[in-house]
């Protein structure tokens, strides 16, 4: 006789509660509640709580389509399991800064791990005015750690190759060729943006010297596998409080090039500097220059101290490596820039200002910074620079 094998079937309150007692060490008999509370573009994501003990915990569950799109745009449903593997391989190098995944269930696309409700999403928190002085110090950790402990100056040949093929994310990466390297460039379907800034993107489409850098770039993310990336790290994929800082949704993990992590980070910090004037923007660019030197700072030191490169210490490889991804992000902040403003997927820190005006003027600015980082990236020399172009936006 045949068994009923398990399918994938979409969550509801009731199964993920089910799933919450099964996976997770509730007192028995606890009176569980459940709300769905995703609010990302793709995922369901599920908090299961018992009032009485205070505990509670996070179930999220890949959908077989794009959530923000629908049924139209199928999504594998594999990106769960890429996602929890890339915690957990993340959370071997800053366990501090990853959320602890519980369980998986490959069937159900399923997640369970920590829940992070404690804290606030960095996009909302930084909107609000808040200053989050711990953030840069540890998403320069954060990066410097995952993105050096991956890449071929710490591990064994083998093993990166074996890890680099086990992270292969074909069709998330495809999203992000499509949505961050190439739409926003053409007079594409997907692309959204207000009327009033037709006339700046008009001059975008046409600009040739833009599109070759693009392609360039676009280039690098399909083709240098250098170290095991979140694939995704803007702010509202961050946790933070004063005194804590949490990556999530690592779901479009690949092996790509390091810049491309760092660009995306510091493209959202750019956001929200363009939102700030006089010492609430000082705050933000103090973020964006301290990512950067955390990053180097760290980087730096596990290069002299865990790297096992032949050509380690040879005079002048280190800088050049560490000139390259600086180069990139810039590169790569540019197109995140780009694609933000008028592309797919906004961003909340400009589409969130309700005066039409304001809101069109910094969007005008964001698109100028992105094309002045994709075109100037050999001639900015350090993170200040990329401070001052924020200043001369204006
Ligand atoms: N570990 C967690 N703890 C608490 N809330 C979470 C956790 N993971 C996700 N969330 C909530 O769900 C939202 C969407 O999660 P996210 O992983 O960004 O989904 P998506 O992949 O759809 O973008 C987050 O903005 C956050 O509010
Ligand atoms: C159709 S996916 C669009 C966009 O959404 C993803 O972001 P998130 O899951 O964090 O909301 C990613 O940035 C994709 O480019």
């Amino acid at each position: 006789m045949a068994t009923a094998s398990k399918q994938y079937e979409e969550l509801t309150v009731e199964s993920a509660v089910a799933l919450a007692r099964t996976h997770y060490p509730f007192p028995e008999g606890a009176a569980l509640e459940c709300d769905e509370i995703g609010d990302g573009n793709l995922n369901y994501v599920f908090r299961v709580a018992d009032p009485e003990s205070g505990k509670s915990v996070i179930l999220k569950q890949a959908l077989p389509y794009a959530k923000v799109v629908g049924e139209s745009w199928p999504l594998t449903l594999q990106r769960a399991q890429i996602e929890a593997d890339a915690l957990r391989k993340h959370g071997e190098f800053v366990p501090n800064l990853v959320p602890t995944v519980y369980a998986t269930d490959a069937v159900l696309a399923l997640t369970v791990m920590e829940d992070l409700s404690h804290l606030t999403i960095a996009r909302e928190g930084l909107i609000a005015g808040k200053a989050y002085p711990q953030l840069s110090t540890d998403i320069g950790e954060y990066l410097a750690r995952t993105l050096f402990q991956t890449s071929d100056f710490a591990l064994h040949p083998f093993e990166k190759k074996e890890l680099a093929a086990a992270f292969s994310n074909p069709e998330l990466c495809k999203i992000t060729e499509d949505l961050i390297f190439t739409d926003p460039f053409f007079d594409n379907e997907t692309n959204d943006f207000e009327p009033e800034l037709k006339e700046a993107v008009e001059a975008l489409w046409a600009n040739k010297a833009l599109q070759l850098e693009a392609a360039k770039l676009k280039f690098s993310f399909l083709t240098e596998a250098e170290a095991l990336l979140h694939g995704d790290l803007h702010t509202g994929s961050i946790f933070a409080s004063d005194s804590e800082t949490k990556v999530i949704d690592p779901e479009f993990a690949y092996y790509g090039p390091i810049g491309f992590d760092v660009g995306l980070f510091l493209a959202n910090l750019i956001f929200q500097s363009l939102t700030r004037n006089g010492d609430q923007r000082n705050v933000v660019n103090s973020h964006i220059e301290r990512t950067w030197e955390t990053f180097e700072a760290r980087f730096t030191d596990l290069w002299k101290n865990k790297g096992i490169e032949a050509f380690q210490q040879t005079d002048g490889y280190r800088e050049f490596i560490i000139e390259k991804i600086f180069r990139d992000a810039l590169g790569f902040a540019g197109c995140e820039l780009i694609r933000r403003t008028i592309g797919l997927a906004h961003v909340k820190d400009l589409d969130g200002i309700e005066d039409d005006s304001r809101r069109i003027e910094l969007k005008e600015q964001a698109l100028h910074l992105g094309e002045k980082l994709i075109l100037q990236r050999a001639e900015v020399k350090s993170i200040y620079e990329v401070t001052a172009l924020i200043g001369e936006a204006e």
